[in-house]
């Protein structure tokens, strides 16, 4: 058994957590929350994985809270013939309508498409606008614009690779000085919200909250009795302006370092991150550390020092959680990946255990 008070893992479900006894190792590893992500994989497959959690959960007598995280009006690429591509930097990238017929766009012209789930972005892009792709971890710079190529029978936009990498299907877009984003929640969260009502989990995320306005307006979605906590990802340069409130307002929040690094400097990070912490830990509200924080091992079974390192910083920073999001989705390690988490988690804690939190920690998993 692990003590009670120590922080707490949450494990992104995923294919890879769909393979035989990954869910239960998850769980023996340690696994305290899951986290079902609505953007990836459909309603159907996300109840089974719910249903598993629960089930392997109750058999085990370990309490699991499930956090739906709701998509909100996030950019993403559609889905890659092969699932994943590797763009070299120079290369030529024309984005593209999915599910448009494209005729009239000629290969050697277009170097690699790259279908785009959301057709109003493509309108909106400009010569010149810089793109991230997966996180950041992929720079385009677009070339010309849908407007310029208006000849063609799709809107399309041409643009150069400046940092190459890999993206999936699925793959977030980021344009951080677009003006694009819709109201929160959107339609597509309101029916993944509705979803997770039926289904009564402990947490729903809230993406790309800027004020608390969003909060509001997804509380009053809630039902009045049973509703499920509220976590605001706090992803966005407005979010920083707005956090003592919207710390205030959430049950939790979550430091969303993915979308953070590419819509703040990333360099400030570590500082962002630790004022967050510091804010919610002030005002007694659980918070996660999510995103890369042990990403190598999604294809490699040992982590990097300076992963293990950011993750004992988080705790020692005073976080109430730490998030596994490919590693467990996607990873050929899920569960060698929970133990790590839990061993270094156990080792930090067991030399400093400063956490003035440890009631509001057990409250994480206050499971129906
Ligand atoms: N349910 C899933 N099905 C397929 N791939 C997933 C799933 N969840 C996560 N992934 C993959 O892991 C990556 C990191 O996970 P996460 O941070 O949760 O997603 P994102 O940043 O795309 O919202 C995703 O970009 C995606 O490639
Ligand atoms: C957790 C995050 O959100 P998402 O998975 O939606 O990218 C993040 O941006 O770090």
């Amino acid at each position: 058994m692990t003590p009670w008070h120590r922080a707490k893992i949450v494990c992104t479900l995923g294919p890879a957590t769909d393979a035989p006894g990954v869910i239960e190792g998850l769980i023996s590893g340690g696994m305290d929350v899951a986290r079902v992500n609505a953007s990836h994989s459909d309603s159907i497959t996300h109840s089974r994985r719910i249903e598993q959690v629960r089930r392997a959960a109750s058999e085990a007598g370990q309490p699991v809270a499930i956090l739906v995280d709701l998509p909100g009006p996030k950019f993403r690429l559609g889905n890659l013939a092969d699932d994943c591509c590797r763009l070299a930097e120079g290369a030529v990238v024309t984005l593209v309508e999915e599910g448009r017929a494209l005729e009239a766009v000629t290969d050697d012209m277009d170097g690699i498409r790259l279908p785009v789930r959301n057709p109003e972005l493509l309108q909106a892009l400009r010569a010149g606008e810089r793109v991230f792709l997966a996180d950041g971890s992929v720079e385009l710079c677009v070339e010309s614009s849908a407007t310029a190529q208006s000849g063609f029978n799709a809107p399309r936009v041409r643009c150069e690779v400046l940092i190459g990498g890999v993206v999936r299907s699925g793959s977030g877009i980021n344009v951080p000085e677009s003006a694009l984003l819709e109201l929160v929640p959107t339609d597509d969260d309101r029916q993944h919200l509705a979803f997770a009502l039926a289904r009564q989990v402990e947490w729903i995320g809230i993406s790309f909250v800027q004020s608390v306005d969003e909060i509001h307006r997804v509380r009053a979605l809630l039902p009045s009795t049973g509703a499920p906590l509220v976590m605001a990802k706090i992803e966005k340069r407005k979010a920083l302006v707005n956090l003592e409130e919207i710390v205030e307002a959430a049950d939790g929040v979550m430091v969303a370092r993915g979308d953070l690094g590419v819509e703040t400097d990333l360099a400030e990070i570590a500082l962002i991150q630790k004022r967050i912490i510091s804010v919610a830990n002030a005002r007694a509200r659980p918070v996660i550390t999510a995103t890369q924080m042990l990403e190598s091992m999604v294809a490699y079974e040992h982590p990097t020092r300076a992963e293990v390192t950011d993750v004992a910083n988080a705790v020692l920073d005073g976080t109430d959680a730490v998030m596994l999001s490919a590693e467990t989705a996607i990873g050929q390690f899920p569960v060698t990946a929970v133990k790590i988490l839990q061993r270094v988690i156990a080792a930090t804690e067991a030399r400093h255990n400063g956490s003035p939190n440890s009631k509001m920690r057990a409250g994480m998993t206050g499971v129906r």
